[in-house]
């Protein structure tokens, strides 16, 4: 089964993807980022490139979609946490936006990523 992300690895590789709009979940040990694209097909169209593979790597987010938002949140439910499959796919669902234009993220989410640095020590 997949491990926890180490604290060690948290303090590397959050602060990254805390810049690109990734955020803590309170009370979780998840991440989420809240997509906007262009228009609504845009936003499904990228959450088919992310789903098709998110099926090949048997890790699925919970995602909701509203008109052109996706509001994503990552973790993995056998391991109660983050583990790299998580930091895995919001690297490639960030890498996949890039194939769109006039995609942005909400910024104003309330948790910074940072809340989740030696989180796996807790478990
Ligand atoms: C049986 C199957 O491998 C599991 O249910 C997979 C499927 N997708 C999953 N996705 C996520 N996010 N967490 C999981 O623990 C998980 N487990």
């Amino acid at each position: 089964m997949a491990e926890l992300v180490s604290e060690e690895r948290r303090n590397e590789i959050l602060p990254g993807l805390g810049v690109k709009g990734w955020v803590g979940v309170p009370e979780r040990d998840a991440i989420r980022k809240v997509y906007m694209f262009g228009n609504f097909v845009d936003a499904w169209g990228w959450m088919t490139m992310v789903a098709l593979h998110c099926e090949k790597q048997n890790h699925h987010p919970e995602w909701l979609n509203v008109y052109r938002t996706v509001d994503v949140t990552l973790t993995t439910h056998d391991a109660g946490g983050l583990t790299d499959l998580d930091l895995r796919i919001a690297n490639k669902m960030d890498e996949l936006a890039e194939h769109f234009s006039n995609v942005s993220f909400q910024d104003d989410l309330a948790e910074p990523i940072a809340c989740l640095c030696g989180t796996a020590d807790s478990h």
